[in-house]
């Protein structure tokens, strides 16, 4: 270490100084040489950090290594003799860390450059739980669950807004990248030289307006997941320089030379229809068997109409507008007699403008658009549950009664008319499921002490 010192000109700080993000140069035996001022900022605690061991001082700021289950990438560059890339969590969030050897005249690794991309927990996203039963649906999880944890390219194809992004991310979360991050990349809509410069990025000068240096979508998602999204929308051009990094590993920034690593796990998705694309010329053949590794259809909602009560109500619950509001039976109804052109989104925008219109605790049949009323084999609306549901927003109480009465008469309604389990009854009741059960408990208990005529 003395002599590695010793050797080290000062210029190195300074040269570590001109990356924006934490820079040290370490030894073989984690220690730290030189560290720039983004890394003294990160992790400094008013002592020196020349001298002491890497992994000691990410410990004291959260980001574990070995111990947390973590890999090294000093142990694994000393072995391998080349570049790392990993992501390591920890109780702050994510640290990615890229990992160079640097050699001397005659080759050999005299100290490694260590650059760390920290991603605070708050961007560590979960992905939102992907709802229902139906066999269709089991058919999908059972894929996804298979696909996750391999390393497979995972094509995503089906009907607008059946679930693909949510799909990729619940393949992210269940991938050994899962700690890195998840970048969604929408293929549609730009035009292509703007969408080269998002997705690889571009230097300084590259193009008017250029200004600085930009990290495109494919460097920003190494360690990660890259989910191409609406890939049957890649412009022809481009597709030639994606299947160049999928197959080489490595891209260029627009307007740069050197050749950047990125290693992430691939997703993509479409509507398009691929296959015929390809037949047409519209889609290079070779990338789409690069792509097409482990294709998984989503079903179109309406081939899995049964899983409408479970979505309806996780939507439900995830929108602030329909905050303690509830699906009349005839409401369920229609609502699982229409055919979703626009899917699963469109279920939410129905229910999202259903809620805005309802007056009280239910969403009735009136407040659904009028292309859902009067749909073939639906029941008719205005049943005796619908009109009392109109006259009195608490169920079977028309008059007023001390609260604990109501609260008792709507405990036994609620218990009796609920489909879904205890816990989601408390959940939509607003309360523990263990005060829901001590509630029940007391009310049996009542029951059981009132003398039946
Ligand atoms: N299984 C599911 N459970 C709950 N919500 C879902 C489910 N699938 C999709 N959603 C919701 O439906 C909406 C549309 O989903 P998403 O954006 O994933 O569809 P998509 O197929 O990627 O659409 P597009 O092709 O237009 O990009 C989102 O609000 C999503 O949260």
């Amino acid at each position: 270490m003395t002599d590695l010192l010793k050797q080290l000109r000062p210029e190195m700080t300074s040269l570590l100084n001109c990356f924006s993000a934490p820079a040290v140069l370490l030894c073989s035996d984690y220690t730290v040489l030189a560290a720039n001022q983004a890394y003294r900022r990160v992790f400094g605690d008013g002592k020196p950090l020349q001298g002491r061991r890497c992994y000691e001082i990410m410990a004291e700021a959260g980001y574990t290594c070995r111990q947390g289950g973590n890999q090294c990438p000093l142990d694994t560059c000393q072995r391998s003799g080349t570049d790392q890339h990993v992501v390591h969590s920890g109780t702050s969030g994510n640290a990615q860390i890229d990992l160079y050897p640097i050699r001397n005249d005659n080759a050999e690794v005299v100290y490694f450059l260590e650059l760390l991309i920290l991603i605070p927990q708050s961007v560590v996203q979960s992905a939102p739980a992907m709802v229902g039963n139906s066999p269709a649906w089991q058919d999908v999880t059972a894929l996804i669950r298979r696909a996750a944890p391999s390393e497979a390219v995972v094509l995503l194809l089906g009907e607008s807004g059946t679930g693909k992004e949510l799909a990729a991310a619940a393949i992210h979360q269940g991938s050994r990248v899962r700690n890195g991050p998840f970048v969604a990349v929408d293929c549609s809509g730009l035009p292509e030289t703007l969408f080269e410069s998002e997705l690889f990025g571009h230097e300084k000068g590259a193009f008017t307006g250029a200004h600085s240096r930009k990290i495109g979508l494919v460097e920003a998602a190494n360690g990660g997941t890259l989910f191409l999204d609406e890939i049957g929308d890649i412009p022809l051009n481009l597709q030639v320089k994606l299947l160049r990094l999928l197959e080489t590993g490595y891209f260029r920034r627009v307007g740069g030379v050197e050749p950047i690593r990125s290693q992430f796990r691939l997703i993509s998705a479409t509507h398009r229809p691929l296959e015929r694309m390809v037949e047409e010329e519209r889609f290079r053949q070779d990338l789409y068997y690069r792509l097409n590794t482990f294709p998984i259809v989503l079903p179109a909602l309406r081939e899995r109409l049964e899983d409408i009560p479970p979505l309806a109500e996780a939507i439900l619950q995830r929108l602030p507008v329909a905050k303690g509001l509830q699906l009349h039976a005839d409401t369920l109804d229609m609502l699982q007699h229409y055919d979703y052109p626009g899917n699963i989104r469109e279920l939410r925008n129905i229910l999202e403008r259903a809620a805005l219109l309802a007056d009280d605790v239910w969403i009735l049949p009136e407040h659904l658009p009028a292309n859902l009323q009067h749909l073939p084999g639906q029941k008719k609306p205005g049943t005796a549950n619908a009109v009392s549901a109109r006259q009195s927003s608490v169920p079977g109480v028309a008059e007023i009664i001390p609260l604990a009465e109501l609260e008792e008469q709507y405990l036994r309604w609620a218990r009796g008319s609920y489909g879904g389990d205890r816990r989601s009854l408390a959940q939509r009741l607003g309360v523990s499921e263990r005060t829901l059960y001590r509630k029940l408990d007391a009310l049996r208990s009542h029951t059981e002490h009132v003398v039946e005529p």
